[in-house]
C-alpha cells in the first residue's frame, strides 16, 4: 500500500526552501528595533489543499496601516492559530476573511482573499452568503435576545435552508449536539439564550454559526471571557469541529494555540513574521521575534 502523507508532511514539502535566507537572523536581545527585523514571512505559510488563500493583503484604517503584505493559506480541515502582541493586527486580519471590517468606513483592504475560487472582496460579492460560508464566533458570547431554539434556527430561516418545521428541528438538534450543548438544554429549548452561563452562551453561538453549515469558522478569542472549565470545553469542541470545518482562531493564550491548532501564525506590528507547525513554533521557532514572544520577552 502506498504511504499517504499527512497534511503537515504535504505542507512541509510545499514550503521547503522558501525562506532559507530568513532563518534565524543573528540576534540582539533588544526588541525596540523589532519592526526592522520582521523581513519576509518565514516558515510554512502555504497549504497543499487550501480552503482560503490570502495574498499580499494590506489593511489601512484611514492613513494608518494595520496589516502589511500578508500572504497565508488555511488548509482544508486545518486549525490555524493567530498569535502576537496586543495591537499586532490579528483580529483585523481575521475579520478580513469574511469582510467583517466592511462596517468600518475608514477600513480599506487590498490584496487577494479567496475562499477556494470565490473572490471574497469581489465588488459583486454579497456578504450575506459569504458569511454563511465563513462564519465567525466573537470574543464575548453574543446570543440574540431570543430563545435557545430561535438563536440556532435564525440562520437556516433567513437563508431559506428549510421548508418544514421537522427539518428545522433536526438542524437545531444537530447543531446543538455538535456544539456539545444539546444535553444541557434539550429540556429548555424555548428559554432565553441569554439565561445560559457564559460558556453555554459561547457554545450556543457556535451552534448558531454551524447551523448554516459553514465551510470555515473564524474564532476571535472565543474563550477570553470564559472560566478554565468552559474554556476546556470549547477547546475540545474546536478539535472535534476541525473534522468537518476549517478553523482560524485568534488567541492570546499560547497554551490554547498549542493545544488546538495544527499551524500557528505569529504576527508582529501588522506583519506576519512566522507560520509553522504549531509544535515547531513553541519548541524551536524559526524567527527571533517569535522566540522573543513565546519566551515572554515581550507581548
Ligand atoms: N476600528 C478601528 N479604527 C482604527 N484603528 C483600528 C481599528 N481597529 C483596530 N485598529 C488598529 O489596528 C491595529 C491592529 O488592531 P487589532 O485589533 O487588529 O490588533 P490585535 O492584534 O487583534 O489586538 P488585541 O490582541 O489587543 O485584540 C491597532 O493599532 C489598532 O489600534
Amino acid at each position: 500500500m502506498q504511504a499517504v502523507n499527512t497534511p503537515i508532511q504535504e505542507n512541509e514539502k510545499l514550503n521547503a526552501n522558501t525562506n532559507e535566507a530568513e532563518r534565524k537572523p543573528s540576534g540582539a536581545e533588544q526588541m525596540n528595533d523589532s519592526a526592522a527585523k520582521v523581513g519576509k514571512t518565514v516558515g510554512k505559510p502555504f497549504a497543499k489543499h487550501p480552503k482560503m488563500t490570502m495574498r499580499n493583503v494590506d489593511v489601512f484604517y484611514g492613513d494608518k496601516q494595520a496589516i502589511h503584505d500578508v500572504s497565508l493559506d488555511i488548509g482544508k480541515n486545518e486549525v490555524v492559530a493567530m498569535i502576537g502582541p496586543s495591537g499586532c493586527g490579528k483580529s483585523t486580519f481575521l475579520r478580513c476573511l469574511n469582510r467583517m471590517n466592511d462596517t468600518i468606513e475608514i477600513c480599506k483592504v487590498s490584496g487577494e482573499i479567496k475562499l477556494e475560487e470565490l473572490d471574497v472582496y469581489h465588488p459583486k460579492q454579497d456578504v450575506v452568503p459569504l458569511r454563511a460560508r465563513v462564519g465567525i464566533v466573537f470574543q464575548k458570547p453574543n446570543p440574540f435576545p431570543k430563545s435557545i431554539y430561535d438563536n440556532v434556527a435564525y440562520g437556516p430561516r433567513i437563508h431559506g435552508l428549510v421548508e418544514r418545521k421537522t427539518d428545522l428541528d433536526e438542524i437545531v438538534e444537530n447543531s446543538l449536539r455538535r456544539a456539545s450543548l444539546w444535553e444541557e438544554v434539550k429540556d429548555r429549548l424555548h428559554a432565553p439564550g441569554t439565561g445560559l452561563s457564559g460558556g453555554q452562551q459561547q457554545r450556543l453561538c457556535i451552534a448558531r454559526t454551524i447551523a448554516v453549515s459553514p465551510e470555515v469558522i473564524l474564532m476571535d478569542e472565543p474563550c477570553s471571557a470564559l472560566d478554565p472549565i468552559a474554556t476546556a470545553k470549547i477547546e475540545e469542541l474546536i478539535t472535534e469541529l476541525s473534522e468537518k470545518f476549517t478553523i482560524a482562531i485568534v488567541t492570546h493564550s499560547m497554551q490554547q494555540a498549542a493545544r488546538v491548532s495544527h499551524r500557528t501564525a505569529y504576527f508582529h506590528m501588522g506583519k506576519l513574521v512566522e507560520v509553522n507547525d504549531t509544535k515547531r513554533v513553541f519548541t524551536n521557532p524559526e524567527h527571533e521575534l517569535t522566540e522573543a514572544y513565546i519566551t515572554g520577552r515581550f507581548g
